[in-house]
Formats: C-alpha cells, structure tokens, sequence
C-alpha cells in the first residue's frame, strides 16, 4: 500500500516493543512519514525519536489508525486511557494474543476494529498476518487493515475470529521456532567436529535460503525435500531420524504448536 495515505490523519502505536517496533520499522522503511507516526510507550526505544517519530507527545485526535501492540495482560490498564479514539473515524488494530474483539469493544464501541496476528519478519517486510475484523469494520476499513499489515508482508484473511489463537501458535510464535531449529543445527553441527562460528554460519544460511526456494516458486515442501534426498544418501539417513513417526519434528512441531495455541486461548480475555 501506499502508506503516504496514513500520513494525512496519522498513526498512533501504543507499545513499541519487540513486535510494535518490528512494525514500525517496517512501515517507516516502507513510506510512513515519522512526522505522522505516534508512539505512546513508557520506555521508548531512543531511535524513534531519533528518526522523528513523535514520542509521547500530542497524538492527533482523529488518527486513521490506532495500532495496539502492548501484552494482553497490560489491556485492562491501557484500554481505558485510549475509550477517546473509539469514535468510529479510527480503526483501531490489535496484535495481541489472547485480547478478543468482544474486550476491544467494550473500550471502543463505535470503532471499526481489527485483531491482527503478525511476526516479527514484518521488520523487514517479510512478515505474516492474520486478520479478523468485527461488525463495524466494512470493506474499506478490512482493505485498510490489509493494506497497512501488507507492507510488511503478506495478509491471510479469517473467516473466524477464533482461528486467531491458531495462528498465534502457529506464525505468530514461528519465528522462534525456526530460530531456535538454527540453534539446534549449529550446535549439531559443532558436535560432528565444525568450528561454532562455521556451524552458525551454514544453518543461519541453510535455514534461509530454504526457506526463500520454499516461497520462491510453486514446488511443495514435500518436492523440495525430496529433491534433496538422494537414493540411499547423507540426507535419507538424516530423514529417517527427523521423519520418526513416534519421536520425529512431526509429533515435536504438533505438541509444539498446539501448546502455543493452548496458551493464546489460556491468555484469552
Ligand atoms: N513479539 C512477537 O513476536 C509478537 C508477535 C505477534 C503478536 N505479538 C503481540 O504483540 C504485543 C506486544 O508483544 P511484544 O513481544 O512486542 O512485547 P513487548 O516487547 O513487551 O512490547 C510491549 C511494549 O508496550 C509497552 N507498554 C507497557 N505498558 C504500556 C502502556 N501503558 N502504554 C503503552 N505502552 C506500554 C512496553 O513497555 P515496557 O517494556 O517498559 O513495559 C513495551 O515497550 C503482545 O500483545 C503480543 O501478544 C507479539
Ligand atoms: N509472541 C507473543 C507471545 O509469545 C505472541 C506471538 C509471538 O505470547
């Protein structure tokens, strides 16, 4: 999208951490003027004044988007303290795990809202997000929704607001997965005999560059593995540990993500 559109009204982010700042980054890099973006954080990061972000400081009235990005067990404090912007012009977006619609609209009950459920890969617009909007969010504020969560990555539209603690356990929480399987293979790799550095090196690239060729053309998953795998091979005696039925990533990655999913459901208010 073209996100010179927000400049005009502005951007109010409350809560530039880890995921906020991820997304704001992102926006900035990709035409958010800093002078239309607000951040309301009690700890700001210093680089978002430094790139003339508005910090603290005179949020406009009637932002076109309200972006909250705090932990959903600081919702009961900090929706309160924002019921003004819930007039109805706002669209008001929340990343948060766990905080349902029906909580949001309690705060803002002419608001068009929108939960999102990104990553972190938004920092460098490579992310994913899963949105679902309630009543009042029509066709244009979906679209606008989409567009803002669009420049940052790709956009997966929900039938269901319940999918969201899905997600959550899935792309939400995957980043650390996939970085911590990078943990693993370096360290594997020191243990058959690599320098650590080496080892880091080559499962950082290994991880992505299989994960650009699996978004690069239509092969499935199961094509590109099997592309590697030759007859008898390093990598079929490799698999046949990794593809254990009973002690392999599958039944791993399953507990895995239905363990996020449980907590996102748990944390649900
Ligand atoms: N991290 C992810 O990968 C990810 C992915 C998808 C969704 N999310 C969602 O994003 C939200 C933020 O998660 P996070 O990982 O970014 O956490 P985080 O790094 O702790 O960010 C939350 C930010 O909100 C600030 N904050 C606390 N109280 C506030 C208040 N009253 N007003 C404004 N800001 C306030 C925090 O400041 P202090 O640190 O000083 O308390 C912090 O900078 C959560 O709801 C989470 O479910 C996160
Ligand atoms: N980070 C948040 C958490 O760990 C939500 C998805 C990723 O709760």
């Amino acid at each position: 999208m073209d996100l010179a559109k927000l400049n005009d009204r502005g951007l109010v982010l409350v809560g530039a951490g880890k995921m906020g700042g991820a997304l704001l980054d992102g926006w900035l890099a990709r035409g958010l003027d800093p002078a239309s973006a607000h951040v309301i954080d009690p700890k700001p990061d210093p680089r978002w004044a430094a790139r003339g972000v508005n910090v603290n400081a005179d949020p406009p009235a009637d932002p076109a988007v309200l972006v909250l990005a705090v932990k959903p067990q600081m919702m009961g404090d900090v929706l309160p303290t924002l019921a003004a912007w819930g007039q109805g012009r706002t669209l008001v977006v929340s990343v948060a795990a766990g905080t349902r619609i029906k909580t949001l609209e309690s705060s803002f009950p002419a608001a068009p809202i929108v939960r999102a459920m990104p990553n972190t890969p938004a920092a460098i617009g490579q992310g994913i997000t899963a949105v679902a909007g309630n009543a009042r969010a029509d066709a244009a504020a979906m679209d606008l929704a989409a567009a803002l969560m669009g420049a940052v990555g790709q956009v997966v539209q929900l039938d269901d607001e319940a999918q969201i603690d899905a997600v959550t356990g899935l792309s939400g929480s995957g980043p650390a997965y996939v970085f911590h399987l990078i943990e693993a293979l370096a360290e594997a790799g020191v243990a058959v005999g690599l320098p650590a550095d080496t080892a880091m090196t080559l499962a950082r690239a290994t991880v992505a560059g299989a994960g650009a060729l699996a978004l690069s053309g239509d092969e499935t998953p199961a094509k590109l593995r099997e592309a590697v795998t030759s007859p008898a091979g390093t990598t079929a005696a490799g698999l046949a540990v990794l593809m254990d039925p009973d002690a392999g990533l599958r039944p791993l990655i399953a507990r895995t993500v239905a363990a996020a999913t449980d907590r996102a459901r748990e944390l649900a208010q």
